[in-house]
């Protein structure tokens, strides 16, 4: 028999609601509100504050949608690029296959993706600094795989002990993953049989579980989350702060007008209109914000240091006429950029040879588009992105496969090197040198207009052998989310040797 302190906690535990399993949530959220507003206004964060905010995000699919630690550290990015709106939600984890190790599958809210978006485009992309190629969503700070959810759990517990009023039944409560679903299981008592069945399939998290169950639609999930909602006690607001503070919150601002180095300032029309105050306050943070990404751009622009009349035309050649950098400030802060030499880099030689890219994701966009790659980090103007992977085989083989073709898309990239025209097969589907792998190069779409990667050819030192390889240059900045594209060069009466009217060939 257990000690009698012991005794008490388990009764405490046996009496625990979902909601009291959720307290860490709203005790840590102001902290973690705090530092997702740094994240969306670019201000400076702390690695600590990254690791917590990373804590906290976790957390909530532990606690409040229920996944097991082993489903949250299994999120991929390819899960997270393929998440669907569906009505108010959005939902992670939907069209999984049986060939998939994880079936975690659940409905976030908008605010929630937006804090998860955040960690994305902002924390992972800095936490990502050797060459391992890690697709899980969640990394630990040493850039690997994150492996510690339920310890991250008790560590936000820890950090918020003294936080918690003595006495109180929160007290006792460091909540594991197992207490919340199986007090989530308790609440579910009294469920039909179709919503039970509805809930433990939300909660599921291997193939085997899911294999039994029928696979939910995207609105039975959307469903479930808010039935999950319900039993918890409380609306999806539970944790939300005083009400109206969103309009004033510039987070919020910020993503309603986004600062990039190119965009409008919004006049005091559009602050107005969209609920925000049409002083001055935002509309002056969000200029300095401008100002810094219009300063990366300049620092990036020189790999040799400028004159100061350069800057100068360079600024120019940009066209902004205001809240631009003194040239003078460019300068001061310019430092050189380390070395790059294509031919004989050992990383891009592994990457190429081993088709381990990073922050690349393929995302369906359905439809005519279909596939299509994504950026997963930021790469800067004159950054190689990935290759064109594929047999090389001769022009004249090339153009065989091509009339052969019928309706299909076409993986065929005819290219010169020097004097000699050639082809690269990415048609023949999977390569033989990676049989497992949808290599991303083939899954770049086409536009002429908004092209963002430039084709160029090289011969690299291969494992011994000279090759003929492809290479995609970024034409200028690409930010995360971004689908990655390149002018295939060939107009649409005369793709594929047909006269075919294909109208996405004028894009
Ligand atoms: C190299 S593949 C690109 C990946 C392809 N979308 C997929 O799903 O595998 C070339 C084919 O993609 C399609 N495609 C490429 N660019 C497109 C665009 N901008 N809009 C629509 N379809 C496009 C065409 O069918 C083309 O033959």
């Amino acid at each position: 028999m257990p000690p009698p302190h012991n005794r008490v906690r388990l009764l405490i535990r046996d009496m625990m609601t979902v909601t009291q399993y959720q307290a860490i949530l709203a005790v840590a959220r102001n902290d973690f509100l705090k530092i997702f507003r740094k994240l969306v206004s670019s201000a400076q964060v702390l690695s600590t504050e990254e690791t917590s905010y990373r804590r906290y995000c976790t957390a909530l699919l532990v606690l409040r949608h229920f996944q097991c630690p082993a489903a949250v550290q299994g999120l991929t990015v390819s899960e997270w690029v393929n998440r669907k709106e569906v009505d108010d939600r959005v939902v992670i984890g939907f069209g999984r296959n049986e060939t998939m190790q994880r079936a975690a599958c659940f409905a976030l809210t908008k605010e929630e993706e937006a804090w998860l978006q955040a960690y994305y485009s902002h924390i992972r992309p800095r936490v990502i600094r050797s060459d391992l190629n890690c697709d899980r969503f969640f990394l630990s700070s040493a850039d690997t795989a994150l492996l510690t959810v339920s310890n991250d759990l008790g560590v936000l517990h820890k950090a918020y002990e003294k936080s918690w009023s003595m006495g109180t039944l929160e007290n006792f409560l460091r909540a594991t993953s197992r207490q919340a679903r199986s007090a989530l299981e308790t609440a579910a008592a009294n469920l039909t049989d179709t919503e039970k069945e509805a809930v433990s399939s939300y909660l599921a998290y291997n193939t085997a579980v899911a294999k039994l169950r029928r696979v939910p639609t995207p609105q039975t999930v959307v469903a479930t989350a808010t039935l999950l909602d319900s039993l918890a006690g409380s609306d999806t607001d539970r944790f939300s702060g005083p009400s109206g503070t969103k309009s004033l919150d510039f987070a919020a601002f910020l993503m309603r007008f986004p600062a990039s180095a190119d965009s409008k300032a919004p006049t005091k029309l559009d602050r107005l209109k969209a609920g925000f105050p049409g002083d001055r306050v935002f509309y002056d943070k969000w200029r300095a914000a401008q100002k810094a990404k219009r300063m990366e751009r300049l620092l990036k622009a020189f790999t040799r240091k400028p004159q100061e009349s350069r800057v100068k035309y360079g600024i120019l050649k940009e066209g902004w006429k205001n809240n631009c950098p003194k040239p003078a400030d460019v300068l001061a802060a310019w430092k050189p950029a380390t070395q790059f030499v294509i031919e004989t880099d050992e990383d891009l030689r592994r990457n190429v040879s081993q088709q381990t890219w990073k922050g690349l994701a393929i995302k369906d966009f359905g439809g005519e588009k279909g596939l299509a790659v994504v950026a997963t980090q930021p790469f800067s103007k004159g950054d190689i992105v990935c290759d064109y992977h594929g047999k090389v085989i001769t022009y004249a083989q090339g153009k065989v496969m091509m009339q052969n073709l019928q309706d299909e898309a076409v993986y065929l990239f005819f290219f010169r090197t020097g004097q000699r025209p050639l082809c690269i097969d990415a048609q023949t589907f999977p390569c033989e040198c990676h049989p497992c792998a949808d290599t991303v190069g083939r899954r770049l779409n086409h536009s002429s207009k908004q092209a963002n990667l430039c084709p160029e050819p090289f011969v690299l030192k291969v494992n011994g052998q000279d090759v003929d390889v492809v290479l995609f240059r970024a034409l200028r900045d690409i930010s995360v989310d971004i689908e990655l594209k390149f002018d295939y060069g060939v107009k649409r009466k005369s793709f594929r040797g047909e006269d075919q009217d294909l109208q996405w060939l004028d894009e």
